[in-house]
């Protein structure tokens, strides 16, 4: 059954197919009900997608579902709770692209830009315990959301949490802030669903420590990207995802000629 893209804004993601549209908008969290057919779902989506996990990461996971859905209920951070939507269009969505980021000349360092409730990089964290994370969030409330997960998680040692607006002009001050020596240190940059991405996310290509990127894109925004790209950095993959019917992660890497 194909899936409809999600668009960029969160406010926006569109109701995946199969879910009645008169159903509220945000249905409450109820983690007795919801936490453990999370984990079963969850369990289900790694295998048919052979996505490899242990037992630690699966729980941390797990974890973080319950921390979102308990802040969800206090604020707006997704609404896509449920837990079968939450696996599909969430943890599987940033999982599958796992294989594309993996590659040994690739940054083990990312920044990503407008985590929310920690999409991709704090799932990505979990999932590799050999990178670094700077997870940036604009807004107050979900900078702290994010900071109480790392905490929770136990990640603190290689995931940081910068609360304030990354845009070009502040992005090599809020790293340094982090403990990123920007002047020789290199790393790469994620973003999913940020507002306006292919229009604002090109700017940040231009900041010198970033030499990769990988944006979670549908096909329009895909399009518009490859008009916008700076010249000096190229398309290196194009990697489906199996969450939405042309669906995809657009990795970028900075041309070293
Ligand atoms: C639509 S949400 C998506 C959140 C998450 N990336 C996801 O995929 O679920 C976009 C988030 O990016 C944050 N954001 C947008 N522009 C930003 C910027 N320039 N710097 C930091 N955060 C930003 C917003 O506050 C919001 O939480």
């Amino acid at each position: 059954m194909p899936g409809i893209a999600l668009t960029m804004a969160d406010e926006m993601h569109t109701i995946p197919e199969g879910v009645s549209p008169e159903r509220p908008q945000r249905l409450p969290f109820v983690a007795d009900r919801d936490v453990p057919l999370f984990r079963a779902q969850l369990t289900v989506a790694l295998a048919n997608h052979g996505i490899a996990m242990d037992a630690a990461q699966v729980t941390a996971l797990v974890t973080h579902y319950h921390l979102l859905g308990e802040a969800n209920n206090r604020f707006n951070l997704t609404r896509l709770i449920a837990p079968a939507e939450a696996v599909r269009w969430h943890y599987l969505d940033v999982l599958a692209a796992l294989p594309c980021l993996t590659a040994p000349d690739l940054p083990d360092r990312w920044v990503d830009i407008g985590s929310g409730g920690g999409f991709p990089g704090l799932v990505l964290a979990v999932a590799r315990p050999d990178w670094q994370f700077i997870l940036t969030e604009r807004r107050a409330k979900k900078a702290a959301f994010l900071r109480h997960c790392v905490a929770e998680l136990d990640l603190g040692r290689r995931v940081q949490v910068f609360a304030g607006d990354i845009e070009p002009g502040t992005v090599r001050r809020a790293l340094s802030s982090c403990g990123t020596d920007v002047s020789r240190e290199t790393c790469g940059i994620l973003a999913r669903a940020v507002e306006d991405g292919p229009r604002r996310l090109p700017r940040l290509l231009r900041v010198s420590p970033f030499v990769s990127a990988a944006f979670w894109f549908g096909q329009e925004d895909a399009r518009a990207l490859a008009s916008r790209l700076p010249p000096t950095w190229e398309l290196r993959q194009h990697h489906p995802l199996p969450t939405g019917d042309r669906r995809a992660v657009i990795l970028l890497t900075r041309r070293t000629n």
